[in-house]
């Protein structure tokens, strides 16, 4: 009984046992049914999600969801795993580097969009908060969507305000310049634009003294502030007066043109004429001396046949004047040939002096245009053509013959203030005393010429760097003490002046960008003042 009872208790222990083995069983089976159900619905989403993102992924996730449903092994899951978590690093890291790049050129947009001027005080807030909150890299690309719809936002109020036009570099850049807004302010300074190239264009222009008034005229009102319409009118009648003068050129080159052709036509057909006249007339000649030569020989025979003194008396008495008369016929022929010639000679010489008359008016005009063209109409001082001529030919020659040459450039310091403030005619007159001021002083020393704008440029053969500086510092200071007197204000006008001389190894450029550098570096050291620079 003992042995039986102790069987028993051990029987039913080992039951107790299974029992709660296979319950445990049960329980694991059913966590393990729940959890791969939860994991193949994962799967499930995963591939939703990843659909289309990348072929191979589609595939492997269809595997793994095949491998799922047919309870394949543990090995060939883990490697299928494996192979889709290393495809998805690579997204991983690829996404990375994407975002990044969007967050840069969020980063550009919303700083191109701060630089913009007169952007609303309440648009600069929202988007300084935008671009401080969103400084870091997100971490998933859906994030940028609410804060790239913001910045785009922002954009497009600040393209109704108008300003974006004075945006530099951004990622919306291309887009806004094909869309330029055009505003009063653009508009007005277009106009600016337009009229200070214009009036430039006129000044180099060298026009006829009798329209240079009219010139004058349109250029003055041209610097005043005019409407757009009367500009327009403005530029039509400079124009106008430009084609009268062209016109008036023409015109003088036309009527000498047509005499000389004229002329030349004449001239050609009284020589014709004289040729053809004179070959008959040699023909003519020719027979009368044949005619006379054969009067003699039949005189000769005559004497030869003749019976006797009386015979030959009266026969030769014939034979002369039949000899006589083909001479006074030759004689009468010569002076007729004679009077012919003289009379297309006088008619050649009045063509020929009416074309010497008109030459030289032509001759004048074409002197006249030549002068203008290397003269400054405004200051009557050479130009800059006649100076480039000029310093290149001094340059050559002296490098060649070692004579020391120097280039000055000088500038009429705050100038624009002159203008600004008494008007252009103001800045002409100016200009124009300041011309004669440089003739007068350094005419025998130096070529001078208006380089253009307010600049000169006087060129000095055969001058030492003392004597140099000296003559220009005398020039400053005169300038300087110039009475000038505005609307009853007495105004000073100073000069800054840069100068250098000329090399061996220079060239007109070289050089000339030295003095000019000279006069630069006198402008920033404070103006009114000469600088040298050595070679
Ligand atoms: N009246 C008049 N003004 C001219 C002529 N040519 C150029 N100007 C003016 O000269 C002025 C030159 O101005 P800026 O280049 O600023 O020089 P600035 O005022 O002299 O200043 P600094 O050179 O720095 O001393 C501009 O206002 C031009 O319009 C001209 O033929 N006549």
């Amino acid at each position: 009984m003992t042995s039986n009872s102790a069987v028993d208790k051990e029987l039913a222990a080992l039951k107790r046992k299974l029992d709660s083995a296979v319950s445990s069983r049960a329980n694991i089976e059913s966590d393990l049914s729940h959890q791969s159900s939860l994991f193949s619905e994962f799967i499930i989403k995963l591939s939703q999600v990843a659909k289309g993102t990348d072929t191979a992924l589609d595939n492997k996730l269809a595997k793994l969801r095949t491998l799922f449903t047919k309870s394949a092994s543990i090995e060939s899951i883990e490697e299928l795993i494996n192979d889709i978590s290393q495809i998805l690093h690579q997204y991983t890291t690829k996404n990375d580097v994407e975002m990044r790049a969007l967050q840069d050129k969020f980063m550009q947009g919303g700083q191109s969009l701060q630089k913009i001027k007169g952007l609303p005080d309440d648009l600069r807030r929202q988007l300084r908060a935008l671009i401080n909150e969103n400084q870091e890299v997100k971490s998933t690309l859906p994030q940028y969507v609410p804060i790239l719809s913001q910045l785009l936002t922002f954009y497009q109020h600040a393209l109704k305000q108008g300003n974006v036009s004075t945006l530099s570099n951004g990622v919306l850049q291309s887009a806004v310049t094909k869309a330029p807004v055009i505003t009063e302010t653009s508009q007005s300074l277009d106009k600016v634009k337009i009229v200070k190239r214009f009036e430039e264009y006129l000044a180099k222009i060298t026009i006829s003294r009798q329209y240079q008034e009219q010139l004058k005229k349109i250029r003055s009102e041209l610097s005043e502030d005019i409407p757009r319409q009367k500009l327009l009118a403005s530029f039509l009648a400079a124009f106008d007066v430009i084609s009268l003068d062209l016109q008036r050129e023409r015109n003088t080159a036309k009527i000498f043109l047509s005499t000389l052709s004229e002329t030349l036509a004449t001239v050609q057909s009284a020589v014709t004429t004289t040729v053809k006249s004179q070959e008959s007339a040699q023909a003519k000649l020719q027979q009368l001396n044949d005619k006379m030569q054969s009067q003699i020989c039949e005189m000769a025979n005559d004497l030869d046949k003749a019976n006797s003194l009386v015979d030959i008396k009266v026969d030769i008495n014939a034979k002369l004047q039949a000899i006589a008369k083909t001479l006074e016929e030759k004689t009468s022929f010569e002076h007729s040939q004679q009077a012919l010639f003289t009379e297309q000679l006088i008619t050649m010489q009045e063509r020929v002096a009416r074309l010497e008359e008109q030459s030289k008016t032509f001759e004048k005009r074409i002197q006249e245009q030549q002068e203008k063209s290397l003269q400054d109409a405004l200051t009557k001082l050479n130009n800059r053509a006649a100076f480039d001529e000029h310093f290149a030919k001094e340059t050559a020659r002296c490098q060649h013959k070692r004579i020391p040459l120097a280039i000055v450039v000088a500038d009429l310091d705050n100038f624009k203030r002159i203008n600004d403030t008494y008007g252009h005619t103001a800045g002409d007159k100016t200009l124009q005393v300041l011309a004669n001021t440089f003739k007068k002083h350094l005419e025998k020393h130096a070529f001078v010429a208006r380089y253009g704008g307010e600049e000169f440029v006087f060129v000095f053969t055969d001058i030492n760097k003392d004597e140099l500086l000296h003559i220009l510092n005398l020039l400053r200071k005169t300038v300087a003490k110039l009475p000038f007197k505005f609307k009853n204000n007495k105004v000073s006008m100073t000069l800054s002046i840069g100068a250098t001389h000329v090399t061996q190894e220079d060239n007109v450029h070289i050089a000339f960008e030295r003095a000019d550098t000279a006069l630069y570096q006198a402008k920033e050291n404070g103006k009114n003042q000469v600088v040298y620079l050595e070679q």
